[in-house]
């Protein structure tokens, strides 16, 4: 067995890496994936950088080339529930891209032919994460995530893909990493922590909130390795 860990910007995988101290560095493919063992368990650690194409490459590099047989992201998210508020812990059930759109030939959002709108987050994972709350006092939610090329900061557009997708979160990664989990038939667990309301003051919210959320999140996410 072999862990991925991934983030998609630094302060998303700085806690884990400060949590592991020593860890060795490889540049490929204009990025650094981190190794180490821990606690017994290879690991692999990298933020992608931004959005699907990033997330897509590192996602498809840490399986590829560094082997990974199971994937946890690990990161911040904006929240369209309103059940879902700054450094609340949302685990994705499915995911779906709220910007892939070819409607003009009649398909559905986020469809394109031989793909499907939802990709499916690893069940097992998912029960994991219900036992992992409970030890830890937590109270996670799960529900749907979408993902799509935009920091969305704007009511209308929130609203629009929490109609859409019945979506309860949105980010920038979740999606396309799913897809290449699914297609490479590697589980993935998607979790975010909420860093804003993807709402005009979403930039704001996300300056003042990212190192904090992201912490959260990544301090759940090392209780999951600890007991995959
Ligand atoms: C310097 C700018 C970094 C933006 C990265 C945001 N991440 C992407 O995964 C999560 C996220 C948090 N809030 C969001 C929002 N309102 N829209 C899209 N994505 C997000």
């Amino acid at each position: 067995m072999k862990i991925a860990i991934m983030g998609a910007m630094p302060e998303e995988i700085s806690p884990i890496l400060e949590k592991i101290g020593s860890y060795k560095s490889t540049s490929y493919a204009g990025n650094k994936y981190y190794e180490a063992t821990y606690q017994g368990v290879e690991l692999v650690i990298a933020y992608s950088k931004i959005g699907k194409v990033f997330s897509a490459l590192s996602a498809a590099t840490m399986i590829e080339h560094f082997g990974a047989t199971k994937l946890l992201f690990s990161g911040v998210a904006g929240a369209i529930s309103t059940n879902l508020k700054v450094g609340d812990l949302i685990v994705a059930t499915k995911l779906s891209q709220h910007d892939l759109d070819i409607t003009a030939f009649g398909h559905p959002y986020g469809y394109v032919p031989e793909g499907s709108v939802f990709v499916e987050a690893d069940k097992d994972m998912i029960e994991l994460s219900k036992k992992v709350a409970l030890e830890m006092g937590k109270s996670v939610q799960e529900g749907i995530i979408a993902t799509g090329d935009q920091f969305v900061a704007n009511e209308e557009r929130k609203n629009w893909i929490g109609t859409t997708f019945g979506a309860d979160a949105l980010e920038m990664e979740g999606g396309s990493v799913g897809v290449v989990c699914n297609a490479l038939n590697i589980p993935f667990f998607i979790l975010r922590s909420i860093s804003d309301a993807a709402d005009m003051d979403a930039s704001f919210s996300f300056d003042e909130f990212l190192e904090s959320s992201a912490k959260e999140s990544a301090e759940f996410i090392m209780k999951m390795v600890d007991e995959l």
